[in-house]
C-alpha cells in the first residue's frame, strides 16, 4: 500500500516513533528514522534492515528542537530516497522542571516539522504532496494536572495542526495534515509519571497520576501505530483528529464555530 512512499519519523529510536517505523515498514515505504539518540537509532536500523532488508531506512542524528539539524534531518531524506511523502512529527518529552526545553521540543519541534514538510512536499514547490501526522495526546483534549506544561505544548500541536491542515486546503498544497491523540502508552516517556525529576512541583500529584492510569489503562505501541496508519492512508482525512485509548478509537467531532461550544450564559 505504502510501496514507493518514503517517510520520516522523528523519535524513531524507541517507544511510539519505533512502532510507527515498524509498520509503514512492513506496508512497503522506506523510513528515515530520526532521533537526538544516536546509539539507539542505530541500533533500531539495523534491526529494520534485518527484519525488512537493505535500503529500506536511514538513521540520522536529530535534535527536533534545533533548526539546523531539522533541515539537515529533511536533506539528507530527500537525497538518499529522492523525495517525502510521509512526515510523523512524533518526538516528545515529560519535563515539568525544564519546562523551557519540553516547549521546545513538543511544540517547537512539531512547527518546526510541519513547516520542513509542507516547504518539502507541497506542490508549489514541486513536490508530490503527501501527509503530516503530529502526535498530540490525550493531554491534548483536556488537562492532565500532574503535567501542566506537557498538557499546554499538546493543546498547542492541536490547535497549530488543526489550523494548517485549513491553509493546507485553502492554499491548494496537496498535503494533509492529521493528528493523533493516544492516551497511556507502555513506553519509556510513561514512566517519567512517577519520576520527581520530571515531574517537579507536581510529584505531588502522584496519587491522581496512579488513579488516571488505573482510569484510562495502557496501550500497546502497536496498537497506536495502527492508526498512524489509518490517518498516513485514509486520504480523506486531513484536520482530523484520532483518539485512541483502551475503549475505543475515534475522530474528534468538534463544534462547527466558537457558536456552537457547550456554554453556560451569564449576564455581564
Ligand atoms: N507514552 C505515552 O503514554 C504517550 C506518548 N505520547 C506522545 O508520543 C510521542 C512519543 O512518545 P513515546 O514513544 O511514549 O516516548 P519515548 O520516550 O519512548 O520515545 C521518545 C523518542 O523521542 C526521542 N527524542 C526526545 N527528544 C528528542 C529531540 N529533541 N529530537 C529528536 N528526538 C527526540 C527520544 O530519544 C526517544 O527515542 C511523544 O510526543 C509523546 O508525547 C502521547 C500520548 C501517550
Ligand atoms: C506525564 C506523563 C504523560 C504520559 C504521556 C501522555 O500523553 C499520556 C496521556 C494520557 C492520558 C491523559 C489524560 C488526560 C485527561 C484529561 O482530559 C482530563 O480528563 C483529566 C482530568 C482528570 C480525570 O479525567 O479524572
Amino acid at each position: 500500500m505504502l510501496n514507493g512512499k518514503v517517510a520520516i519519523v522523528t523519535g524513531a529510536a524507541q517507544g511510539l516513533g519505533r512502532s510507527f517505523c515498524d509498520i509503514l515498514l512492513q506496508n512497503g515505504a522506506r523510513v528515515a528514522l530520526l532521533d537526538v539518540n544516536e546509539v539507539l537509532g542505530k541500533e533500531v536500523k539495523d534491526d529494520f534492515e534485518k527484519k525488512y532488508g537493505p535500503d529500506k531506512t536511514q538513521f540520522i542524528k536529530c535534535d527536533v528542537s534545533k533548526d539546523e539539524d531539522f533541515k539537515d534531518g529533511f536533506q539528507k531524506t530527500v537525497e538518499k530516497f529522492s523525495g517525502v511523502d510521509i512526515v510523523c512529527n512524533n518526538a516528545g518529552i515529560v519535563d515539568e522542571k525544564n519546562w523551557e526545553k519540553t516547549i521546545s521540543i513538543n511544540l517547537a519541534g512539531v512547527v518546526r516539522g510541519t513547516y520542513l514538510a509542507l516547504d518539502c512536499m507541497k506542490k508549489e514547490n514541486g513536490g508530490r504532496g503527501g501527509v503530516i501526522v503530529n502526535v498530540a495526546s490525550l493531554a491534548g483534549l483536556g488537562p492532565l494536572p500532574p503535567a501542566p506544561i506537557y498538557t499546554a505544548t499538546k493543546h498547542g500541536v492541536m490547535g497549530f495542526s488543526r489550523a494548517m491542515a485549513a491553509v493546507s486546503e485553502l492554499t491548494g498544497a496537496g498535503v494533509r495534515i492529521n493528528i493523533l491523540c493516544p492516551s497511556f502508552v507502555s513506553t519509556d516517556l510513561l514512566s517519567t509519571f512517577h519520576q520527581e525529576e520530571k515531574t517537579g512541583q507536581f510529584f505531588c500529584l502522584k496519587d491522581l497520576s496512579a488513579s488516571l492510569l488505573e482510569k484510562y489503562g495502557v496501550l500497546e505501541p502497536a496498537v497506536v501505530a495502527k492508526g498512524l496508519f489509518l490517518l498516513v492512508t485514509d486520504e480523506s482525512k486531513n484536520g482530523e483528529v484520532l483518539l485512541i485509548s483502551r475503549e475505543r478509537a475515534a475522530f474528534v467531532v468538534f463544534p462547527k464555530g466558537t457558536g456552537e461550544l457547550p456554554c453556560v450564559p451569564v449576564s455581564l
